[in-house]
């Protein structure tokens, strides 16, 4: 049967990235996807906003949800210092398989944490598992309707201290409507659009960057 579109991405990967190098498989992913295939990786366009968001925070434990082939992984484990890490969250056995294999290529598995399961199961046992005190950096990337239910179960958990820096992908296209309004309209929050384009196109979309201010 046909390949799906993530094994022909780790295909371009492993064909013009070089083992060790996480730019290479950077820009790899960023021209098969411009060139051949489009799909769902935060982008060269914003993924630059994501790099200097990281490199702002300087975080030593970050939370990814929603890995897909493990790009916007690679991006931010690519500039954490030696002790920092990103745990990672994907529920879809194929993507995580694929994202372990373009992570490993990178020569970053040292850095990252990948978790096959659903955001809701896991937030929960980060603590006791992982043991996280709370997150300095949180990229929600995962499906849109769960950002909102997702941060309120990170602020539950206690994982959202003073500090804590929310960066959430496509408010604009697909769209967070129900998110973007809690976080703009909450005292608790301090909420910046940082405007972009759709990865690969012209269409709007943009990051949303939310700094936890405490209770
Ligand atoms: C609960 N839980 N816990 C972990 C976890 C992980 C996943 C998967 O990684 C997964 C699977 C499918 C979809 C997504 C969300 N991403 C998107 O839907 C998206 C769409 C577009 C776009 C834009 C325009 C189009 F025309 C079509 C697609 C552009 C983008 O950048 C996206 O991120 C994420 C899912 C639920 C999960
Ligand atoms: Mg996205």
């Amino acid at each position: 049967t046909r390949t799906s579109r993530p094994q022909r991405i780790l295909k371009a990967v492993q064909t013009k990235a070089t083992v060790g190098d996480p730019q290479s498989v950077i820009t790899a992913i960023d021209h098969f996807c411009r060139h051949r295939e489009w799909a769902m990786n935060v982008g060269d366009e914003k993924g630059s906003i994501l790099d200097s968001v990281v490199n702002e925070v300087s975080p030593v434990t970050v939370l990814e949800l929603g890995t897909y082939c493990g790009y916007s992984t690679v991006r931010i484990a690519r500039l954490l210092p030696p002790g920092a890490c990103v745990i990672t969250l994907e529920f879809n056995p194929d993507y995580a398989a694929i994202a372990r294999q373009v992570i490993k290529w990178s020569g970053l598995e040292d850095k990252v944490q990948l978790v096959e399961g659903a955001s809701g199961d896991w937030i929960p046992w980060m603590k006791e598992h992982f043991g996280v005190q709370a997150f300095d950096l949180v990229f929600l990337d995962h499906w849109k309707e769960r950002y909102l239910p997702d941060t309120k179960l990170l602020e539950e958990c206690g994982l959202i201290q003073k500090g804590t820096v929310l960066l959430a992908d496509n408010v604009i296209c697909p769209g967070t409507p129900d998110y973007l309004e809690y976080v703009r309209n909450s005292p608790h929050y301090n909420s910046q659009y940082y405007r972009s384009h759709l990865e690969y196109t012209k269409a709007e979309d943009g990051l949303e960057k939310s700094v936890f201010l405490g209770y």
